[in-house]
């Protein structure tokens, strides 16, 4: 693991030289490429934040929460974790970081009774698979349980949108945040964008996969029993004018889809733990 300051602000671990780069604003993922040095993930133009891999929890019983929870916005530190507990043991032929989290969030007043502790440990494996675990443990001495869901914001690069396609939530029930959270259930055939997307798939498969049909190329997400549900998501263009960390065109070039934990509140009591692992994988044709 190689250390390095980004812009003198954030940190930086990369593991190797040339696979992955995770940076400690937010836990993110910034950079994971193939064997090419093609990169895989998607990178707005206009602003760092709107970098892939966005793992963070969302509090929601507490409304005066950021929107989209408040770890992506937060410094971590590169720590390394020595009881291994639930987490992927790294093997000599794996490359890893491990970053921690856990100040009490300041300006959250109703977060301020409980302490709780935030691990990542992101793997590349010799093959170029990427995994994330993600620990969350109460560390309340209060004797209070706490309430959390969480999602990871997995940005892929895409060639194109409308050439893009989701396979494996097929007649999946889903949340749209678009029509006020309401319930809907998919049709048979794979996921395909014409319009602005912005779903939680509920109690999804295991493995579900990314197809860029332009590249020839296809991710794969393998997540744990502990990530029941699928986020997708793409602004189309006139959420895209409206973001400010996007580009006009971006939402051309991506779609964000990851592993979460949403259908339900995660319930953890005091000294307890819970862990949700995705792992990334690509495979390409030409
Ligand atoms: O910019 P972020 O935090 O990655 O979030 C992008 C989108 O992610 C989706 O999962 C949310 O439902 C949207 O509301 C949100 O805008």
């Amino acid at each position: 693991m190689l250390c390095e300051s980004l812009n003198g602000l954030c940190q930086t671990c990369n593991l190797l030289l040339h696979g992955c780069s995770v940076l400690c604003y937010g836990g993110q993922v910034l950079s994971w490429k193939n064997q090419r040095g093609e990169e895989l993930l998607f990178v707005s133009e206009k602003k760092l934040k709107c970098c892939l891999i966005n793992c963070h929890d969302q509090f929601y019983d507490y409304g005066c929460l950021e929107g989209n929870g408040f770890a992506r916005t937060r410094m971590w530190n590169a720590e390394n974790l020595m009881d291994v507990t639930d987490f992927p043991y790294p093997t000599p032929d794996n490359a890893y970081v491990d970053l921690i989290l856990d100040d009490m969030p300041d300006g959250f007043p109703n977060w301020t009774k409980h302490r709780f502790e935030l691990r990542l440990r992101v793997i590349l494996g010799p093959t170029g698979d990427l995994t994330m675990t993600t620990r969350v443990k109460n560390i309340n001495t209060n004797g209070k349980p706490f309430s959390f869901k969480f999602s990871y914001h997995t940005y892929f690069s895409v060639s194109n949108i409308r050439a893009t396609q989701i396979e494996g939530l097929e007649t999946m029930k889903y949340r749209d945040y678009l029509q006020d959270g309401g319930r809907f259930t998919e049709g048979a055939n794979p996921i395909s964008f014409q319009n602005e997307v912005d779903r939680a798939y509920l109690n999804t498969r295991d493995d579900i996969s990314v197809a860029d049909l332009d590249r020839l190329r296809t991710f794969t997400i393998h997540k744990n029993a502990s990530l029941t549900d699928i986020g997708v998501w793409n602004p189309w263009e006139d959420g895209a004018m409206h973001a400010a960390d996007l580009g006009d065109e971006e939402y051309r070039q991506m779609v964000l889809v990851g592993a979460a934990a949403v259908r339900k509140e995660v319930t953890l009591m005091p000294f307890r733990e819970w862990t949700g692992t995705q792992r990334l994988s690509v495979v390409e044709l030409d």
